[in-house]
């Protein structure tokens, strides 16, 4: 969880937190105002992300992954580190009030300055870009509806992401390179049709796998191998090729199809995953990332 915020402090002479509502509604959804509040859902669902474990090839608690430049400590520094960009975006999207080139346009300026934020915290390590991307676009949709439920929020986020941004840098990302090389799209593209790997997969998974009986952890990772199984997810297209893709959509859904991880014979497959996807240097960063998202949307969209 994010460090509580001076502003999150009760005034003087208020009532008692909670006085007159019902016992068990949060008292952080009442107190702070809002882009503060999805900011701390999201700086929360990227330090759940990090520290669900074991997540095949990522880092996690049991260590680096396969991400001799990442740790756990980095990821958590990189996630604190992007709190005050995610709350400026929630903060644009309540002022300008809807979509348009404007928000488009301060949102990517946002996000830029996020990636730079992220980089001094990381040491110029790229743990969070896609994650930058998905939840700053899903923090200004919930902001332009308070009261969207996750399939909207995720669509609302689409149609912000087919606006152009006339400053995006003509860098050549190692998405645009998988892009070319391969013709599969990206995170552009995943954001752009509304998440599908996140709504079609990874929430359903998620509400699945916990209907099914399984603990909150796993249920997150029952949700991130449904998101691993069907994404095109450039990181593993930039370090392993469709080799390495084909590895983790086909591991994926043998975890799953095995009885998912919370089962003896879901973790065993799982276990091969993680020793195959090492072996082959490969990492579902990109699924990482929209983990997050799906973490995210499972609260936002139930506010
Ligand atoms: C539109 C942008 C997302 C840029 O996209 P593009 O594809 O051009 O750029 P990339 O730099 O490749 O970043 C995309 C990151 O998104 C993640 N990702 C990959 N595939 C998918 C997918 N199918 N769906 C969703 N998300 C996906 C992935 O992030 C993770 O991978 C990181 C590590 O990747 P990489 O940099 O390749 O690093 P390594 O493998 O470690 O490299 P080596 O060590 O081998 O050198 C990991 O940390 C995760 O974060 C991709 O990295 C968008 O970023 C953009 O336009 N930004 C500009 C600002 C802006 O407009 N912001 C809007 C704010 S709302
Ligand atoms: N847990 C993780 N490991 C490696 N890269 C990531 N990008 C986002 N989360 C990640």
């Amino acid at each position: 969880m994010p460090a509580k915020r001076p502003d999150a402090e009760p005034k003087p002479g208020a009532a008692p937190v909670g006085a007159g509502l019902p016992a068990k509604r949060p008292a952080q959804a009442t107190e702070l105002p809002l882009a503060d509040h999805l900011a701390d859902l999201a700086v929360e669902a990227l330090i759940d992300e990090a520290d669900l474990s074991p997540k095949p090839g990522l880092v996690d608690r049991r260590g680096n992954g396969a991400h001799p430049d990442m740790s756990l400590a980095l990821m958590h520094a990189s996630a604190l580190a992007l709190w005050p960009c995610l709350r400026q975006m929630a903060e644009a999207a309540l002022t300008i009030g809807a979509i348009s080139p404007l928000l488009r346009a301060t949102l990517g300026q946002l996000g830029r300055e996020g990636e730079v934020a992220m980089l001094a915290a990381t040491g110029g390590v790229n743990t969070h870009r896609g994650a930058i991307w998905a939840l700053g676009l899903l923090v200004a949709s919930k902001a332009l509806d308070p009261q969207a439920q996750a399939t909207t929020l995720a669509a609302r986020a689409g149609r912000i992401a087919l606006l152009d941004d006339p400053a995006t840098p003509s860098q050549d990302s190692h998405g645009l390179q998988v892009r070319r090389r391969y013709g599969t799209g990206g995170a552009r593209e995943q954001a752009q049709q509304g998440f599908p790997a996140v709504i079609a997969h990874g929430l359903p998974q998620l509400q699945r796998s916990r209907a099914a009986g399984a603990s909150e952890p796993h249920a997150r990772l029952d949700a991130l191998l449904a998101i691993m199984a069907v994404l095109n997810d450039t990181c593993v297209l930039w370090r392993s090729g469709p080799t390495g893709l084909a590895a983790v959509q086909h591991g994926a859904r043998s975890v799953l199809s095995d009885g998912g991880s919370a089962t003896l014979a879901g973790r065993r497959q799982l276990r091969r995953l993680d020793q195959h996807l090492l072996h082959l240097n490969a990492s579902p960063g990109g699924a990482a990332d929209l983990l997050a998202a799906c973490l995210f949307l499972d609260k936002a969209g139930s506010l």
